[in-house]
This record gives structure tokens, C-alpha cells and sequence, in this order.
């Protein structure tokens, strides 16, 4: 399987899973139509104490005396409060001694999405801030990426991507490589090794003027996109898969675009790129697509918007680009931190979920200077927080008019009428953002069925989180509410803050000792 695929509806009756662990069931005889769905999943680790995730009807659960299960799959096989404790024992045939009890500074919480990272990038995070896009990609980014046709500068620092990131809790990635293919391959191997979920993208740009010395003809592109998905299929990982990736329409033909899409629908692959990232761009775009209507246009007669698509930024769509996207299922990353950080411009979150679109968040490193995804929470929030004191600014300076207007003529035209939308205008909560980081992120990626919070059957990835000593501002800490501590972790905390880092159950931070 090269995606990540939602299950089909299974062909034959699958094994209960109750008792697991207790004996393996009999082969099926020879004579049976199919052999069972489920295979073994013996019961691996046992955690008890308070565990906070996101659902669809709820931003921030948070479970406190509960007792969670995962299974040598690495899924989760139970998850209850601890009042059930006698019965999972009996149910699931283990010791007490068996559970891992969590103090109370501590908590666990799904792994973080970075729903869109450039990690050959990250090795130049934090300079080259003073430009606005064009010319960042221009002088800063070009010429680094170029370099990674050497494999060694590439080991480097894909090596030091993946371990940042797992540090800082992203348990899963959606990166963007370079132009190389075999530099794009030792970042899937990187991954891989370190036991990151990651969608992996080898870039794909037949088009660079600015640039010209960083750019692939359109075979090329195609044929080196072909040969990257083939060589992620022999590898046959888990949980690091190839993600079509034209880097944006700037750089892109459209027969390049539109070869990209067919591979994408081919393969069944997930597709990404940016979109709508500057006012700038936007026009550059409209002056190479003539033809098209919109920067949305683009993608989509290009059958590169579809439900396993996440697409960058976003922030100048109109409404009417966003219903393309609710009616294709494509997501938008936000990367708050890039968009300011490159004077972008701002997405408005709350429309886009009044929309109905698909989100999650990502750092961009390094148009966001940032590796962590407890930065991109907090940014989303600020930007969200700056919008709302645009929309109250405008909404005074109306008002002004208005009494202008009415001292002149006795009547208000309604040219300064307030948008219905600016009145109710609401700031994004901390808990709603916490849900793009995790649930959020995964629905983007489309892989909520796998991954993004603690539900049943879903595979154990999560962060170890302790609130002290670092975040612990009196000795009592542990006697506020939960959820304030939770919340105080996601404004203040940082990788000191995560204890341990688990995917798919496997415990990969601290990093496991070589000798
Ligand atoms: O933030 C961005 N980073 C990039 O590398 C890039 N390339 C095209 N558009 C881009 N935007
Ligand atoms: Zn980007």
C-alpha cells in the first residue's frame, strides 16, 4: 500500500477483540474464505491518570482517573476511567503491577501535526526574516535547497529536523524536501528510523526565473516524482509515506500541475503545496494563468484538489475558493508564524471554519522560525486576537461615520454598515487550537482514522506532558484545574515540558541509546 487508506468495508466477519493476549485463536482451516481481519493484539502498556484530547463534539476533553491500553499494534485498546479498573484487569487478563501511573503534574495529550514543514529549511531557521516571500525564496531559500544534491549536507540536516521535531512533540510531519530525489529518500529514511509519521514530498518545479539554477525541466519532474514514489513503495514503511508535492503554481506549468495530478490519482496519493500566501504571488500567479480564475482554479482544473489535499496558507481565498475546498474536501494548513514573519497577511480562522474547510496548523520552518508546534498554537491565537482588533477598529471608526453621516443628513447611508460576521467575531479559544494542532491536523492529512486523539482503535501516539518544575509558577500548581494547567502548558511551555514521546505506541523520545 503506498497511502494511507481508510478501511474498506471488511469482506468477512472480523475476530472480537476482547481476551486478546490471552491465546492466540486457531488458524483458520484450509477450507475458510478468508482469514481473519484482526490479527493478534496482545495487550503492551498500560497508563493511568489524566488524559486530555479533542473530539468532534469537544476542543478539550479532559479525562481525569482514567485508564489507557495499547496494544503491540500500537493502537489504543481501552480507554476508561479508573473506576472500571477491576473489570478492564479481568477483561484483559494483566496485573495491577502492570500499570504506569502518572503523577499529578503530569498528563498525556495526542501527538502534534505539523501539517506543513520544509525540512531542508531548517537549516537556515531564524535568519533571513527581513524579506517578504518572493524575495526570501529569491536569495534565502533557493540557494540553500539547491545544496541538497549533496547527500551528506542532506543526512545532516534532515537528521536534525526529525530529532527537533520529535523533541518538541510533533509526532507527525508533512514535509517538504527539494527538488532531489535521493536526498528526499534519506529524509523518508531519517523519519523512518527515528520512528516519525511523515509524509514525505520531493518538490517538483520546472519554472523558477528568479532562480534559474534551481529548477528541473518537466520530464525530469515527472519522471524523478515516479522514481521517488517507487523507491518510498519498495521501502514499504508504516508510517512514512510519499506526498505529491509541486512546490506552487509560480514555479509549476501547467503541464507539470496537471501530469502531478494524474500521478496523485494513479497512486492514490495525498498531494500538497502552497496557495493564496501573498497578495504578491497572487498576482504573479494570475499573470502566468491567464486562463483561470482564480488561484484555486488553478489547482483544481489541475486535479490537485481533492480530500487527501493540504494546501499552505490560504490566507487571501475568497469565500468562493473556500466552498471549492469544502466541496472537494482539500484542507488549508495555517502557519501564523510564517505569515507574519514573511508580512504574508493574515488567515482568518473562524471563517474558514465557518466554511466548513478542513484545518490544521504548520510552522513552515523557515518562513515560520519556529520548529514547535506549541509556537504555531500560540501564533494562531495572536493572529486570531490581532483580526478581532481590526474587525472592533473598523467597526469604532463605522460608528464614527455614522454619527457623522447623521449629524449631516439626518440619516446613516449603509456604506459603513458593519458586516454581520465582524459583530460576533469570536477570538480562537486555546482549547480550539489545541484541537488543530492534534484532531485538526489529522483531518487535514486525512488520517483522523488512524491518528489525532485517543479514541479506540486509533494508533497510541501522544506526549508524556509534566507541568513542573519549568511551567510551575507557585508550589501549588497541581491544585488549579486541569484545563488551566493545560492551558498554561500551551503558552508556556516547550520541549523541557515533554517527558516522552510515543507513535504508534512505541516510545521514540528520549531517543533510544545506541549501545
Ligand atoms: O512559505 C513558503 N515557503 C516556501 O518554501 C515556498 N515556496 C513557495 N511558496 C512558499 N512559501
Ligand atoms: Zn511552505
Amino acid at each position: 500500500m503506498i497511502g494511507w487508506e481508510r478501511a474498506q468495508p471488511p469482506p468477512c466477519v472480523a475476530l472480537p477483540l476482547a481476551k486478546r493476549g490471552a491465546s492466540l485463536p486457531a488458524a483458520p482451516s484450509r477450507t475458510d474464505t478468508c482469514w481473519p481481519l484482526i490479527t493478534m493484539d496482545t495487550l503492551q502498556r498500560v497508563f493511568k491518570g489524566t488524559f486530555v484530547h479533542s473530539t468532534r463534539s469537544c476542543a478539550m476533553e479532559v479525562l481525569e482517573h482514567h485508564i489507557l491500553g495499547v496494544g503491540t499494534s500500537g493502537k489504543i485498546l481501552f480507554l476508561e476511567s479508573d473506576q472500571e479498573q477491576e473489570n478492564l484487569l479481568q477483561k484483559w487478563g494483566f496485573e495491577e503491577s502492570k500499570i504506569e501511573e502518572l503523577s499529578q503534574n503530569e498528563f498525556f495529550m495526542p501527538g502534534m501535526i505539523d501539517t506543513h514543514i520544509h525540512a531542508p529549511q531548517y537549516a537556515f531557521v531564524g535568519s533571513g526574516m527581513d524579506k517578504p516571500l518572493l524575495q526570501w525564496l529569491e536569495f534565502t531559500t533557493f540557494p540553500t535547497e539547491e545544496t541538497f544534491s549533496n547527500l551528506d549536507i542532506a543526512e545532516n540536516v534532515y537528521r536534525g529536523v526529525v530529532q527537533r521535531t520529535l523533541m518538541n512533540g510533533t509526532t507527525t510531519a508533512c514535509y517538504f524536501a527539494t527538488i532531489h530525489t535521493d536526498s528526499s529518500l534519506i529524509l523518508a529514511d531519517i523519519a523512518h528510523q527515528y520512528g516519525q509519521r511523515a509524509f514525505i514530498g520531493k518538490v517538483c518545479m520546472d519554472s523558477n526565473e528568479t532562480y534559474p539554477k534551481y529548477i528541473e525541466s518537466s520530464e525530469e519532474s515527472i519522471f524523478e516524482t515516479e522514481r521517488f514514489i517507487e523507491a518510498m513503495e519498495n521501502k514499504k514503511y508504516n508510517r512514512v509515506k510519499p506526498i505529491i508535492t509541486p512546490r506552487f503554481a509560480i514555479s509549476c506549468s501547467e503541464k507539470l500541475l496537471n501530469e502531478l495530478g494524474d500521478l496523485a490519482d494513479k497512486f492514490q496519493l495525498h498531494i500538497q503545496s502552497h496557495i493564496s500566501e501573498s497578495v504578491d504571488e497572487i498576482a504573479e500567479v494570475m499573470r502566468l494563468f491567464p486562463g483561470y480564475n482564480s488561484y484555486t482554479e488553478v489547482y483544481d482544473r489541475n486535479k490537485l484538489l481533492t480530500s487527501k489535499t493540504v494546501m499552505a496558507h490560504g490566507c487571501h481565498l475568497t469565500d468562493e475558493e473556500l466552498s471549492i475546498f469544502r466541496r472537494k474536501g482539500a484542507a488549508i494548513s495555517h502557519c501564523p508564524n510564517s505569515n507574519i514573519s514573511l508580512c504574508s497577511g493574515h488567515l482568518d480562522v473562524q471563517n474558514v471554519l465557518k466554511q466548513k474547510v478542513k484545518l490544521g496548523l504548520g510552522t513552515d520552518v523557515a518562513g515560520g522560525y519556529s520548529v514547535s508546534m506549541l509556537d504555531a498554537i500560540r501564533k494562531a491565537i495572536e493572529t486570531s486576537k490581532i483580526i478581532f482588533m481590526e474587525k472592533q477598529k473598523r467597526k469604532q471608526e463605522n460608528k464614527t461615520l455614522d454619527q457623522n453621516e447623521i449629524a449631516q443628513n439626518g440619516i446613516a447611508s449603509d456604506l459603513n454598515s458593519v458586516n454581520d460576521t465582524d459583530h460576533d467575531y469570536k477570538v480562537l479559544s486555546n482549547q480550539e487550537a489545541f484541537r488543530l494542532a492534534t484532531l485538526g491536523g489529522s483531518e487535514a492529512l486525512n488520517i483522523d482514522h488512524i491518528t489525532g486523539n485517543f479514541e479506540v482503535n486509533k494508533e497510541f501516539d501522544a506526549l508524556l506532558i509534566s507541568t513542573a518544575p519549568e511551567i510551575r509558577a507557585h508550589e501549588n500548581l497541581f491544585e488549579i484545574p486541569t484545563e488551566d494547567a493545560v492551558q498554561r502548558f500551551l503558552f508556556l511551555g516547550d520541549d523541557r515540558n515533554i517527558k516522552a514521546v510515543y507513535v504508534a505506541g512505541r516510545c521514540v523520545v528520549p531517543f533510544p541509546r545506541n549501545d
